[in-house]
Order: C-alpha cells, then structure tokens, then sequence
C-alpha cells in the first residue's frame, strides 16, 4: 500500500455510515437525525433527545414517560459498586472513577444477547440511569460522605444537578444544565464515539463499550479540554493578560484549549448556545470573574488564528455554564460523558445492526529479517 493512502489521524477518512448525526463544518450545522441542535436546545430535553438519537424517532408522549420511568427507576447504583468506589484513592480523577465503575457494571450484567431488543434496551436505561448516580457518588465518597441517593421526585436533568451540586437546583439553572446534556449528547464519529464503536464491533458488552468511551473522552485534546480551558483562563488572570499569554502560547507553539476542532472551522454551533446560557445564568445569579477573559481571548484568538479556521469549540464555555450551576472543575469532563452517553448508546446500537470488525491496515515503517543478539552482545540503549 503507498503511503501517500495514510492519513495521520484517519482525517477525511470515512470509517462507518451513519444517520444518527450530521456536522457541516464551514456552516456551522450540526443536526441530530436532521434536527438542527438549535431546534433542540429550545424545543427538547436530554431525555427525549437521547431516545431520538437512540431509536432514531420522537418519542410519543406515551413512549417519553415509559422511558422516563424506567430510568427513574434505574438510577439506584449496587452497594457494592459503591463499596468498591470507597476503595479508590480521593485523589484519583473523576474520569478514572467513572470508567472504572461503568466497566464494573458490566460485571453483574454480563450475559451479551446482542439480537435481542430488550437486552439493548435494558442497557441503554441502565447506563443513561445509573452513570450520574455514579459520578456523584465517587464526588461524595472522595470526601468522606455517604454517596447522595438519586431522588425520585425529579426529572432526570433536575436529579444530575442536584447530585452533583449538592443542592436543590432553581428551575433556571436545572433547564439550563438540560440543555448542555442535549448539546454535548452526540457529535458524528469524534474520537471517544469511535472508540466505542471499535470496541462494539468485537461484538462485547455495552459496559465495556462505554468503559472504553469515557477513557478516551478524557483526553486534553477531546472532552478533557473543558476543565483544562478553567486552569488556562485562572492562569491569565486579567483581561490586560490576555495577549501576552496569547503570545507566548503561540510562541511555544503550544495549543489554545478550548479552540480548533478537526470538523469545524467556525465558532462551533454549540459554543454559541453555549455562550448564550452562561450568559442567562450570569444575569440571574451575578456574573463570573473569568467570564470577561474568556471573551477577550477569543476575540484575540481571532485575529491570531481565525484566518486558520480556529475558533472556540464546545469545549470552551461549557466550564464557565458549569462552574455557575455549582458543579466542581473536575466534574465538567464526566458530565460530558454523561450527556454523551446517549451518542455512544445510539453508535453501538448501529454498529451492531450493520457489523463488520474494525480491522484497518498499517503502513508498516520498521525493519526486516533482524538477527536476535545474545544478551551478552548487546549494547547499552542509548535512550
Ligand atoms: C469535544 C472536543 O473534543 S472539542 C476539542 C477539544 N480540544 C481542545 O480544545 C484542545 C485544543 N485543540 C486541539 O488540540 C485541536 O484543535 C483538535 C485536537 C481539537 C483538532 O486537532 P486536529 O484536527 O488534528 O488539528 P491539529 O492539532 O493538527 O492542528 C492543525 C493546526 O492548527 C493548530 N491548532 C489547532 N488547534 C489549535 C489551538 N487550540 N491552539 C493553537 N493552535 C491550534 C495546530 O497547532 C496546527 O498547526 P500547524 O499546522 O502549524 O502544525
Ligand atoms: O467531533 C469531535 O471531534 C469532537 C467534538 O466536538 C465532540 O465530540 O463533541
């Protein structure tokens, strides 16, 4: 094979077909199963999104509440994933945690039966229901509580905001953190959503499946930005700092976090409602310190970088909406796995229905027909 076929980082490289959700990137569009996310973020909730996105229609109102219901009464996690929890270190990173216990689930739901839709379907309640349950509980725990009981008498969003603040959320800001589970619940083939989709194809369990989502969701490059854009705008620190710090970043050539995307090459869509709603919360409940740094460091990112298509991604504002609802800087990359969840579900579902192993070929760079040297012949690795 030649080498001009390889493409660094599969760019432009169709890997699948899908209907689940569409991205035009010099437009800005992004549609889940051809509804545009502005439509969404206004008209829809997490819930009803992720059945769309699922099941590839709008729930019936009759549908909506037999799925609500059911993950209400899902949200509960075992005792003894949760004494397994008290035996992480404190220290540990929430994203660990969570990709730890999502593939410990998958030790008291371990029968596959891929064919069958109640098997699916009790798999994608249980992993929507439980995994907030499971990222609050690992918040508790870590400091010395006893992990908060998901309550039955709220919504699913209202649940997640209230086990994750540990407060009862004002009806503003429980719809505002709905709408950023829609935004964040699904992006085309990004790299955790693939790597679900490798792992789905070796036919293995949903738990494993997500497991290996959220360690890949963790990366600084992919949904681990949104806590590394908080400890970049706390470094700059004022506005007047803001193109100094810009400069010398692009001197060391170092990457601004929280712009570029490999998709778009405008303001991503989301970051504008993004934007939007922390800019809601700011009125309601004063603004944020950090808010008006981050506007300037895009504004100057533009000038530097927007002839290069380098622009906020959903990554950018999503912290500013989180650190406002009350919810700890290193919980924003699980509550993207949270919402995300959702997409990683509706890609297994599809890749199963249309399976082929993902098996790609190499460009192999290394040497032929080596002698093996003894031990006592070798040389010092000069590393
Ligand atoms: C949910 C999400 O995953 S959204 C993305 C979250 N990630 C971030 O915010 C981290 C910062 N951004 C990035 O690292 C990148 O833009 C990515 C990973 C998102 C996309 O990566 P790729 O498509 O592979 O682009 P790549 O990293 O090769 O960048 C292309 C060029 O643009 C530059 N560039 C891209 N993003 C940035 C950035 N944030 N700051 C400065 N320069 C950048 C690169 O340095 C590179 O320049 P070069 O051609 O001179 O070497
Ligand atoms: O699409 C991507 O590469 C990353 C992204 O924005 C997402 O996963 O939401």
């Amino acid at each position: 094979m030649s080498a001009d076929a390889y493409k660094p980082g599969l760019e432009g490289v169709p890997a699948t077909q899908s209907s689940i959700s569409f991205v035009d990137g010099k437009q800005g569009i992004l549609e889940y199963r051809g509804i545009s996310i502005e439509e969404l973020a206004a008209k829809s909730n997490f819930l009803e999104t992720a059945y769309l996105l699922i099941w590839g229609v709008l729930p019936t109102q009759e549908e909506l509440d037999e799925f609500e219901h059911e993950i209400r009464f899902h949200r509960r996690i075992k005792y003894r994933i949760r004494d397994m929890m008290k035996c992480f270190p404190e220290s540990g990173h929430p994203m660990d945690a969570l990709q730890a216990s999502a593939a410990a689930l998958g030790l008291f739901y371990s029968r596959r039966d891929l064919e069958n839709p109640a098997y699916i379907r009790a798999a994608v309640v249980r992993l929507l229901a439980k995994i907030p349950t499971m990222v609050a509980a690992f918040q508790l725990m870590r400091k010395g509580n006893d992990p908060v009981q998901p309550r039955d008498d709220l919504g699913y969003a209202d649940n997640c905001l209230y086990m994750l603040s540990e407060q009862k959320p004002d009806p503003l800001a429980a719809r505002i953190f709905d709408v950023c589970l829609t935004l964040h619940a699904e992006h085309t083939i990004n790299a955790s959503t693939f790597s679900a989709m490798v792992t789905a194809s070796t036919l293995t369990d949903p738990y494993a499946i997500i497991a290996s989502a959220v360690g890949t969701l963790g990366g600084p490059l992919h949904g681990g930005a949104n806590e590394e854009v908080i400890a970049m705008l706390e470094e700059i620190g004022s506005v007047e700092n803001v193109r100094p710090f810009l400069q010398q970043r692009l001197q060391s050539k170092a990457k601004i976090m929280g712009f570029g995307h490999r998709v778009y090459k405008v303001k991503d869509p989301r970051a504008i409602i993004l934007q939007g709603l922390a800019e809601q919360l700011f009125e309601k409940f004063g603004r944020d310190q950090y808010y008006d740094i981050a506007v300037e460091l895009e504004n100057v990112v533009a000038e530097e970088l927007g002839h290069r298509g380098i622009y906020p991604n959903v990554d950018y504002y999503s912290g500013l909406v989180y650190r406002k609802l009350g919810i700890p800087t290193d919980l924003f990359t699980p509550v993207f796995a949270i919402a995300r969840v959702a997409g990683w579900l509706a890609h297994w579902k599809e890749q199963i229905e249309q399976n082929r192993i993902f098996r790609p070929t190499q460009i192999y760079t290394g040497q032929h027909n080596v002698a093996y040297t003894p031990m006592a012949e070798r040389l010092t690795a000069s590393l």
